[in-house]
């Protein structure tokens, strides 16, 4: 499956092994073990080893990332070569500010490198970042993002929504894959839906994720719905090239392509 394909992308720290084993049984489209704020300090160590362990086994046909610490902690280096040796498809980077911390790592690993923009910082560099060698996707991390802009933990979206949009243009004007922040609230489906459509009409190609019951909303909401895929199919066959009238809107040569990327979509995720 192509990066920007991806519904659903699950997190999981690298550490707990129940939790590796549960992935398996997802219908999620990427898998990242955590060895960040997921590990604790004393883990660290197990947890990638674990995690060596893990991509040795795969995950059927899912995606699969490791999100490593960031330079000058203690893990950084390490993790960077044993993750090179891997079979993980992408390294998901935190706290990128500057397109050179991806350049480095990506240099080590010989991995796409996905990077996440958590900061004031990282957004107002996030074009420059995302157009910079070995960027394949971008993240938001709109936990650390809230913090670092003073939003408090009660406010709901509106503070990030400025952010969230320059991420996402910023990842359009260089081709590459973008995806929603965590939804906290394990409990409140009816809240992720709606962050899941409000993601979706941002622009965001899926949705990262923290538990096992948030996967099936977040394939839902960014995997295009047989209506849509059927109405593709109609305007495809429809057109004859330039301005005309369909099933009593304006359509034009973009929304062929448009509805054929649609198809695309749904045709990678097996709808
Ligand atoms: C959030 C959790 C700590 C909740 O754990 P818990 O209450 O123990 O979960 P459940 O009892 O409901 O679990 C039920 C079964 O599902 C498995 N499980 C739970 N979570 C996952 C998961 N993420 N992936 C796969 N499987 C999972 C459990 O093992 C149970 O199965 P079984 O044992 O067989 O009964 C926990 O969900 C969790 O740790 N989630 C992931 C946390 C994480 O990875 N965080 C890092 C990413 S968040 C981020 O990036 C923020 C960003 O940086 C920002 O700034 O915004
Ligand atoms: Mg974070």
């Amino acid at each position: 499956m192509q990066l920007r394909h991806a519904r659903s992308l699950l997190f999981l720290p690298a550490s707990n092994a129940r939790a590796i084993a549960k992935a398996r049984t997802l219908p999620c489209d990427m898998v990242i073990l955590d060895l960040e704020d997921a590990v604790a300090d004393d883990a660290k160590d197990m947890a990638l080893a674990s995690a060596v362990e893990a991509l040795g086994e795969g995950f059927g046909g899912r995606l699969s990332a490791v999100r490593i610490n960031v330079e000058g902690t203690p893990w950084h280096g390490v993790e960077m070569i044993t993750v090179k040796t891997t079979g993980a498809d992408y390294v998901v980077l935190p706290k990128v500010e500057h397109p050179k911390q991806v350049k480095d790592v990506f240099s080590v690993c010989q991995k796409p490198v996905i990077a996440m923009i958590e900061s004031a910082r990282g957004v107002l560099a996030a074009p420059a970042i995302a157009a910079g060698e070995g960027c394949a996707g971008l993240f938001m991390g709109n936990n650390d993002l809230r913090k670092d802009l003073g939003i408090p933990p009660s406010a709901d979206r509106a503070g990030l929504s400025f952010a969230m949009q320059a991420v996402v243009l910023a990842a359009r004007a260089a081709g590459i894959a973008v995806f929603d922040g965590v939804f906290n609230r394990l409990d409140d489906e009816a809240g992720l839906e709606l962050e899941c459509a409000q993601g979706h009409a941002l622009g965001f190609d899926g949705k990262t994720l923290i538990h096992p019951a948030q996967v099936t909303v977040a394939n839902q909401a960014f995997g295009p719905d047989a209506q849509a895929v059927a109405d593709a199919r109609r305007l495809i066959e429809a057109a004859t090239g330039g301005a005309e009238r369909f099933e009593g809107r304006m359509i034009e040569t973009m929304h062929v392509e448009e509805a054929r990327a649609l198809i695309a979509r749904a045709q990678a995720v097996g709808q």
